[in-house]
């Protein structure tokens, strides 16, 4: 498990101070897939590099396993960093060295005989699919398979955690989705605990577990990420998920004059949020035939969270008031989620 505990981190460039961090208390399983998610500056990056020491917190633990980090030495915490590996944005591989040459230097620092090297290189290829592009330069390679090649580098001297700083920003939504499945597929076969930083809520939605969201040096919400999705508490996680899903668009006109949500007969306009069994029921056909109402469905989108449905739908119902209030009752009864939305 890693765990961090109390963790600030306050950067001081010429007398001006930033507060990145501010008292972050974490705990992410062996084994789990864990994302890191919120604005730009949010202090996602400083989070994930306090957990190997690149950036050394100003006060509190990091703890890996039964090994508190932050009281080490340095010849001792250089090698406890063997058991965590880290990819990029943009790869970090050497540009003069092959493929297998940039693989190779994890393993040289560790004394490792050279069969024996040659030996790891060989199944870290064959693991991430490249063992046809060995000799090639990172110039002769596109992007997912660089960053194929940094995740066979980062695997190399076997770490139990891999940690991923916007791994798939700078690639195409068919590479990331190539991506995701390796790291998914590695996740289960090396048992590798993954901790992932991004922006793009199709890697939270299809790849981790759960998920930390983050604003101004602060955690302000961590829970499983279908229940982020389907149920988010904090306004900062219903604003960044709103901002990434085509909700936003329909938010923007509703209060637009003239605009299909420009109701003002004192009815309103309803977000029902379907998770679960809900997901499968014609809920809608079901009031009009119960209650005579009539649905006018403004806004209408299904999300898959690691393959399980998560519907959203916003709604003006009409008729009489009583019948809509015995609709929308009906409506929640079957685990709906309802709120007004105007
Ligand atoms: N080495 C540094 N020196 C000074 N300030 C820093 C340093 N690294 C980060 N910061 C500041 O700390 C805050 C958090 O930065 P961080 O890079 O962790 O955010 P982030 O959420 O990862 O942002 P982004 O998504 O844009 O990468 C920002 O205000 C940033 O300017």
């Amino acid at each position: 498990m890693i765990k961090l505990e109390h963790i600030s981190k306050t950067f001081t460039q010429k007398k001006i101070r930033v507060e990145a961090l501010k008292d972050i208390n974490l705990e992410i399983n062996d084994g789990e897939i864990f994302g890191i998610i919120g604005f730009s500056g949010a202090g996602k990056s400083t989070l994930v590099r306090c957990i190997n020491l690149l950036e050394r917190p100003t006060e509190g633990r990091v703890i890996i396993g039964d090994t508190e980090l932050t009281s080490l030495e340095d010849r001792k915490l250089r090698k406890i960093r063997q058991r965590i590996g880290m990819i990029f944005q943009h790869f970090n591989l050497m540009p003069s060295r092959t493929v297998f040459e940039n693989i190779d230097l994890p393993l040289k620092r560790t004394g490792m005989e050279k069969k024996d090297r040659i030996r790891k290189i060989e199944s870290l290829l064959e693991m991430v699919d490249l063992s046809d592009r060995r000799d090639a330069y990172p110039s002769q390679l596109s992007g997912g398979q660089k960053q194929r090649v940094a995740i066979a580098r980062a695997l190399a001297c076997d770490p139990e955690v891999l940690l991923c700083d916007e791994a798939t920003s700078a690639l195409d939504p068919q590479t990331t989705e190539q991506i995701i499945t390796l790291l998914k597929e590695l996740n289960k076969k090396l048992k590798l605990t993954i901790v992932v930083i991004t922006h793009q809520m199709s890697v939270v939605k299809d790849l981790c577990d759960r998920a930390a969201v983050m604003e101004n040096g602060s955690l302000v919400e961590c829970g499983c990420v279908y229940d982020l999705f389907a149920d988010p508490k904090a306004p900062l996680t219903k604003r960044f998920l709103d901002t990434a899903s085509n909700i936003k668009s329909f938010m923007d006109i509703l209060h637009q004059k003239g605009s299909l949500a420009d109701i003002n007969d004192g009815t309103n306009i309803w977000s029902l949020t379907y998770t679960g069994e809900s997901t499968g029921e014609d809920l809608m056909t079901q009031i009009c035939e119960i209650y005579k109402v009539r649905v006018n469905i403004l806004y209408a989108n299904i999300d898959y969270i690691k393959g399980a449905p998560l519907g959203r739908l916003a709604v003006h119902i009409s008729g009489e008031f009583s019948k809509i209030e015995d609709a929308v009752a009906y409506i929640r009864d079957k685990g709906v989620k309802v709120e007004i939305l105007k």
